[in-house]
């Protein structure tokens, strides 16, 4: 199991002065107060583009980021909802595990998982995937539902035409991981335990925190992954 080093700096303005993307520092305990709204939880190794997402989801535009310390929130209005948005740093285990005492059981959650695809690096996708594992099989330990999970494969603007190729594989190494998970799923399929999120999809096709890219695509999906049936009906 990783857990990676911290790093002290919050997400900045190249300025200096404090980002539109909040940090909050919580070393030792869980947030104070309960959020409001659904709950969407960002994870991904550092560097992923966590923070880049959530600047371009708060603002409509990219901005230069520092390494996240411990997780950031901020909460987005959404069609007729609000969604929490929470990044977890690094993927910090212990943060993510910080951030349930708030959660009662079966509450809907959605996932959004960033992977840096940009250097085509075996280690990260497969140290990736261990914490996309470990984030799932979380969730459930804690009887709450992931009703979404989007899989963002980032930073695709650094690719050339020859990435395309690696690409597929790594979609293929994620759908095949995703499948390894079902039997879980069967085992407990009475006990409402769901190791695989009802809905899940990769953003495989261009996707870009810096130039855009795929960001609306992925927030329109985490909305509609996040509500009930029911709930969906009373939008229209
Ligand atoms: N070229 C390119 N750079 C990106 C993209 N997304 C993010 N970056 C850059 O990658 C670096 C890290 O991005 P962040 O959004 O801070 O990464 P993070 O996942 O929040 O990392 P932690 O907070 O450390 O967990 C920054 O310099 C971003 O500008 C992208 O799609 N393309
Ligand atoms: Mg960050």
């Amino acid at each position: 199991m990783k857990f990676f080093k911290y790093s002290t700096c919050p997400c900045r303005r190249e300025s200096g002065k404090s980002s539109c993307v909040s940090a909050i520092s919580i070393p030792t305990a869980a947030p104070p107060t309960a959020p409001t709204g659904s709950r969407c939880f960002i994870l991904g190794l550092s560097g992923a583009g966590k923070s880049t997402f959530l600047c371009r989801i708060k603002t409509g535009k990219f901005q230069e980021t520092q390494p996240t310390e411990d997780y950031d929130v901020q909460e987005i209005p959404f069609s007729n909802q609000t969604i929490n948005f929470t990044e977890i740093a690094r993927s910090d285990r212990r943060n993510f595990r910080l951030q349930f005492p708030h959660l009662t059981p079966l509450s809907p959650i959605a996932l959004l998982f960033f992977i840096d695809v940009s250097r085509g690096d075996p280690g990260v996708i497969m140290e990736s995937l261990e914490e996309l594992v470990y984030a799932l099989e979380y969730v459930r330990s804690r009887e709450c539902q992931v009703r979404y999970l989007g899989i963002v494969l980032n930073k695709q603007d650094l690719l050339g035409d020859r990435w395309r190729g690696p690409l597929q594989v790594v979609e293929g190494v994620i759908c095949e991981t995703m499948e390894g998970l079902l039997p879980w799923q069967q085992v407990k399929q009475d006990a409402q335990e769901l190791v695989v999120p009802l809905r899940w999809e990769l953003f495989g096709d261009g996707v870009s925190m810096k130039t855009g890219a795929g960001v609306e695509r992925i927030l329109r999906s985490v909305g509609a992954g996040i509500m009930t049936k029911e709930e969906a009906q009373g939008e229209k």
